[in-house]
């Protein structure tokens, strides 16, 4: 899938953050760069559909966020680190609604990564009773068995334990899911993965 970011203008109140900013981006992953407050965590934001850009146009494929959201929004998952939307689900509630969600997700695939970051004990949890490094494992179990073209990770390895690091680098890098999604990733460490490109803000 291609992600196409054409002529993006966003800046928060009194901040301006992009101006005619142009990004392309095909299959595999990419390193997105840049100091604190460059504006990284807003791209992801931007580029899945949380929000909106004043001005520009961004695209994936030959759909286009603005004239089609949902559909926009269903070919990607954005990883932040973000807390639950619906703070009263459990754990099981929050995975169920998001295989409802996608079309083509497929529960056992979930359950698999559930259970390689041992999540599977976690399930009737409340999701608010996570701790950082289980909730960040949720998503992450999400973003890796989700069917889409576009994802979108903020510090894939902070806060995970060594096992899980090793078990992300290894799907990450797994050459058929490089050859169907376009992955875009923050980090502040090299994150020992093999790059298509590094974009520097
Ligand atoms: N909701 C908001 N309202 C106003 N300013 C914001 C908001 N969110 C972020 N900012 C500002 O926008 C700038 C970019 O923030 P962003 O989180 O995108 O940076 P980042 O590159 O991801 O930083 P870091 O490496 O520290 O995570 C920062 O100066 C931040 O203070």
């Amino acid at each position: 899938m291609e992600l196409r970011i054409e002529q993006l203008t966003f800046e928060y109140a009194s901040h301006p953050l992009f101006k005619q900013f142009n990004l392309t981006l095909g299959n595999g992953i990419t390193w997105l760069r840049g100091e604190n407050g460059a504006g990284k965590t807003t791209l992801l934001k931007l580029a899945g559909g949380a929000l909106s850009p004043h001005s520009g146009k961004i695209w994936l494929d030959d759909i286009e966020i603005h004239a089609q959201p949902l559909t926009y929004r269903l070919h990607c998952y954005y990883c932040g680190g973000d807390t639950p939307q619906l703070p009263w689900l459990t754990v099981r509630e929050v995975l169920d609604m998001h295989i409802a969600l996608y079309a083509g997700a497929d529960a056992e695939r979930l359950n698999a990564e559930l259970a390689a970051f041992h999540l599977l004990p976690t399930l009737d949890q409340p999701v608010t009773t996570l701790s950082l490094g289980q909730h960040k494992k949720m998503q992450l179990a999400l973003a890796l068995s989700l069917p889409v073209g576009l994802l979108l990770i903020d510090e894939p390895f902070n806060g995970l334990d060594a096992d899980a690091v090793a078990y992300l680098r290894q799907q990450l890098s797994a050459p058929e899911r490089l050859a169907r999604q376009c992955i875009l990733l923050t980090s502040h460490v090299e994150p020992a993965l093999p790059l298509l490109s590094t974009v520097q803000l």
